[in-house]
């Protein structure tokens, strides 16, 4: 048998969610759910007040007088609620959809902000819960409402309209009661098992999301048209639709099935109950009014039973996927993050990697093994080796995206395991091999490496000059504040000089290096191949301008161009995840290992082209 983890992705049951979606719906709009309650209390009185007044007005009929009219008055005002009371419910809950939509999303992204590492981001079965809870936490809190108030206006009305039955036939009255139990019972079967349906089908949803964005995504594009992918991944994304079309079908097959064995239970009592009323009708055991206050009470009752059953399984299904939400606001963090951080000063005397052994989860292999060495204060480390030996993953756990499984790293001999990662990345800048570029202005690309100065123009275009290409961005269309994009336009007229611009690869990583360099004068600079995407002179004019601008800062340089890292003060090699060699240029190529072999290789290709 499967755990309720494995069914529906989630330990808790779904009661221990209703105080929690109650008071983030209280605690998003008090005003709007109180005034919920009562339209909730006038719309469930309203129908039992009109049973009761057309009885009466049926059972005066014979007698114009006074008292008629009043009564009939009393209808009409009735029916104007009745009326209007729908609409002005509908948006009121829009208005609570809105304001739990807003504060579930507010404590989602903060719950995830909060975490400090990436490997959550790379577990498939989290981002499925998130996914989940960001659809169920600014809906639930109001269906739970509904739910409520559904509950308590259901029970008003059946209670009314059950007294009603009661004092006309009590037998009948107590059938009609019983008939909804089995109704109950299926519905939140039912809902239990679409919410684990939901669960099952995300891993497809997901997949069939991302062939969806490969299709439609400028990113792939280029590809996609040129190897004529287009069909492929057309076939396999509705291969993922058609999978879980099959299991939303499946799931609605079986409602279907239970409603109509329901509605046929509850059509039997209904009909049993007509067939008795107009029986005693006949023998005139009831007045024309018990006749029309039955029919009444027997259809309220058994609408009032449908729909607050309908509510609470809708309310469960909810809370099945509230759960979610729940679990992602309260999801440990990635890295043990301890309670009192060691402080962590400027850099004074460099930064130590100690037998390092790393791995992305038990079912990898290792990627660092035993990897030792040290990045000095006020010097420049160059750090090579071949695709897939472990330098960009160093370079995260160095900003500890991660820590180390054995081994340590430490910052003037403090372990990196007992700082703030928010401390520890406030004292780094870097250019990551996997650059962004954002959706947003020139100025506001390089701004980001460092929020608290994203107006200063000045140090912005400094940073631009550094980077070799202010000249590029003063000469866009709108200067620095233009778009660097080409889907986000800022008006209707893609031909405007309102519209974004593509930079090209090259010129996109010189705004990433002015970027990093924007970002002023921390401890530890990292550049992970920062020029991998520029030509033979920008290559060269960016490394003497980062060679400057390195100049006394610690920093750590990746490069498979190892005329850009030559300069280096040490070079150290990485092979399979182990440091192979470590030293000067010089000592490296007398040694004659696996640095001077690369460098030679490398070397003979420009001799034979020169
Ligand atoms: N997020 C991840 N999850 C699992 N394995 C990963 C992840 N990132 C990297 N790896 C693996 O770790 C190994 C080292 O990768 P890393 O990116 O550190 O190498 P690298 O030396 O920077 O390579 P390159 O020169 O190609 O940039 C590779 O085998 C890679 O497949």
């Amino acid at each position: 048998m499967r755990s309720p983890t494995e069914r529906t992705g989630t330990r808790r049951s779904a009661l221990t969610g209703i105080a929690p979606a109650l008071a983030l719906a209280f605690q998003a709009a008090p005003g709007t759910v109180s005034l919920l309650v009562l339209t909730a209390l006038a719309s469930s009185s309203a129908p039992v007040a009109v049973a009761w007044l057309t009885k009466l007005v049926l059972d005066r009929i014979t007698v114009v007088d006074s008292d008629l009219f009043a009564i009939a008055g009393c209808l009409a005002a009735l029916g104007l609620v009745m009326g209007t009371l729908p609409d002005a419910v509908r948006y009121l809950h829009g208005e609570l959809d809105r304001a739990t939509g807003l504060l579930a999303r507010d404590r989602l992204f903060s719950a995830v902000n909060r975490l400090p590492g990436l490997a959550r981001f790379e577990d498939p079965a989290f981002l499925d819960r998130l996914r989940l809870a960001g659809q169920s936490g600014g809906i639930t809190p109001s269906q739970v409402v509904q739910g409520g108030l559904a509950l308590g206006g259901g029970a008003l009305t059946i209670g009314g309209f059950l007294g009603s039955l009661t004092v006309i036939n009590p037998v009948m009255a107590a059938m009609v009661l019983l008939s909804a139990i089995p109704a109950l019972a299926a519905e939140i079967a039912l809902s239990r098992r679409r919410a684990a349906m939901m669960w099952r089908i995300g891993p497809a949803e997901r997949r069939e999301l991302f062939y969806s964005q490969l299709l439609f995504g400028l990113e792939a594009v280029k590809e996609v048209r040129l190897f004529g992918l287009a069909g492929f991944l057309h076939g396999r994304m509705l291969t993922e639709r058609i999978r879980t079309d099959g299991e939303r079908r499946r799931m609605d097959r079986r409602e279907l099935r239970v409603q109509i064995i329901l509605g046929t239970v509850s059509a039997g009592v209904a009909g049993g109950g007509l067939i008795w009323v107009i029986a005693s009708a006949g023998a005139r055991n009831l007045s024309i009014g018990d006749v029309s206050m039955f029919i009444a009470s027997m259809a309220g009752v058994q609408n009032s039973l449908g729909s607050l059953v309908g509510h609470i399984a809708t309310a469960h299904q909810q809370l099945l996927l509230f759960q979610h939400f729940r679990e992602i606001e309260a999801v440990e963090p990635d890295i043990p993050v301890v309670r009192q951080p060691a402080p962590l000063g400027p850099l004074g005397k460099g930064i130590e990697f100690r037998d390092v052994w790393f791995r992305y989860s038990p079912a990898h292999p290792w990627t660092l093994r035993g990897a030792s060495f040290t990045i000095p204060f006020g010097q420049t480390v160059g750090l090579v080796g071949r695709n897939g030996s472990g330098k960009s993953t160093l370079v995260k756990l160095l900003c500890r995206f991660y820590d180390p499984e054995r081994g340590s790293i430490t910052w003037d001999g403090i372990d990196l395991r007992e700082t703030d990662p928010a401390e520890l990345r406030d004292r780094i800048s870097a250019v990551f091999q996997d650059f962004m570029v954002y959706e947003l202005s020139a100025a506001e690309n390089i701004g980001v490496g460092s929020v608290s100065s994203l107006d200063d123009r000045g140090l912005i275009k400094e940073a631009a000059s550094h980077a070799g290409v202010h000249d590029e961005l003063l000469a866009l269309p709108r200067g620095y504040d233009t778009l660097l994009t080409r889907i986000f336009f800022d008006g209707e007229d893609t031909t405007s000089p309102m519209s974004g611009v593509f930079l090209s690869g090259g010129q996109s990583q010189r705004v990433a290096v002015a970027r990093g360099v924007f970002r002023g004068d921390r401890d530890l600079l990292i550049l992970d191949e920062p020029s991998s995407g520029l030509d033979a002179e920008a290559e060269h004019e960016i490394h003497s301008r980062l060679k400057e601008h390195r100049a006394g800062r610690t920093s750590l340089l990746i490069s498979h161009r190892l005329g850009a890292v030559r300069d280096a003060d040490s070079l150290v090699v990485l092979d399979g995840g182990r440091v192979v060699e470590q030293g000067s240029h010089e000592s490296l190529i007398r040694q004659g290992g696996v640095y001077a072999r690369l460098f030679g290789l490398q070397a003979s290709g420009y001799r034979e082209e020169g």
